[in-house]
């Protein structure tokens, strides 16, 4: 549905995104990670046609994204800076998404108010920070969007809001298939959202994931033996970590769980367990396994 291919873009002679390519299928959500200053904002407002890149192009349902208003009608992005009409309440501000949007809903505007509660004649300019993501939320899901471009959408919502609307948004991908790119520079906050991940790194994408395979792919398992630890131990497993706690060795390995388990066992270990991993753990090993330390690129 959304195909970003081979995006280059410079700032003031200075390379921000460098080939960047990635796919999100309808009915996804795609979490974009990568820390400050990687391109993220920069990759999103190309996704959603407010900057034009310099290479490489942007398409959805293969037409392309920029200058073409049939495709901003079905789509929303809610920037990491807000941006409301000053003066103008959340009534106003309704008003205007209602003549803006084609498949504006109004009972799904009317619905809305229970989740998130707030005066309508109130001026968005006078609410707090984390309200007006709110209102932004409820603006744009009541815009019906087919996709919906997040950047860093979570900034400011308390944790009970936070998992409001994540429900809000499962619930759409679910229902009507809508389609999210959501950008964050922390894998916590998103990994229960999204099913697909990539790594943007200083404008490069250093790792693109689906989710259940990563968590399939990767094992964290615990070993010992009688005597000395066999040398030839890992000559046929794909070995991205491993360290000795006295007599137990943990090591991360990568391959099915199955075959990982008849090749450990021919050696005859006296504990043999395989215990679960943390997409971040999973991240970390991975991305170290490319030379690069995690902890310098995600929080
Ligand atoms: N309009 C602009 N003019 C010049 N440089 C820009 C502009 N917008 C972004 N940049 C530069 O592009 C680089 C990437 O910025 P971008 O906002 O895309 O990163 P980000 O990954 O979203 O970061 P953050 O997590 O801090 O929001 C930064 O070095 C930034 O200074």
């Amino acid at each position: 549905m959304i195909d970003i291919i081979n995006l280059t873009k410079h700032f003031d002679n200075q390379p921000i995104l460098n080939g960047v390519s990635l796919s999100v299928k309808k009915g996804s959500i795609y979490g974009l990670l990568g820390s400050n200053g990687a391109g993220k904002t920069t990759l999103l407002n190309i996704a959603a046609g407010v900057y034009r890149q310099d290479k490489g192009n942007v398409f959805i349902n293969e037409e392309t994204v920029f200058e073409n208003l049939d495709i901003k009608d079905k789509m929303v992005f809610i920037p990491d800076a807000l941006y409301f009409f000053p003066q103008y309440t959340i009534e106003q501000s309704a008003a205007f998404y209602r003549n803006v949007y084609s498949g504006w809903n109004e009972e799904r505007f009317e619905a809305l108010r229970e989740a998130f509660d707030i005066d309508t004649s109130k001026k968005v300019h006078k609410l707090s920070k984390g309200m007006q993501r709110q209102v932004s939320f409820w603006l744009s899901l009541s815009a019906m969007p087919d996709i919906l471009i997040l950047d860093e959408p979570f900034d400011g919502l308390d944790p009970v809001m936070r998992k409001k609307i994540k429900n809000l948004l499962v619930q759409d991908v679910a229902e009507r298939g809508m389609t999210i790119i959501i950008s964050s520079h922390n894998l916590r906050e998103v990994e229960d959202l999204c099913d697909h991940i990539g790594i943007l790194h200083k404008g490069s994408l250093l790792l693109e994931k689906d989710i259940d395979d990563l968590k399939s792919d990767v094992h964290k398992v615990q070993l010992a033996f009688k005597n000395k630890v066999p040398s030839t131990l890992f000559d046929h497993i794909q070995l991205l970590y491993k360290e000795e706690r006295g007599s137990v060795m943990l090591a991360i390995v990568r391959g099915d769980y199955e075959e990982i388990t008849s090749i450990f066992q021919q050696y005859d270990p006296v504990i043999y367990d395989i215990l679960p991993l943390t997409l971040e753990e999973i991240f970390i090993y991975e991305m170290g396994d490319r030379g690069y330390a995690i902890k310098n690129i995600l929080v």
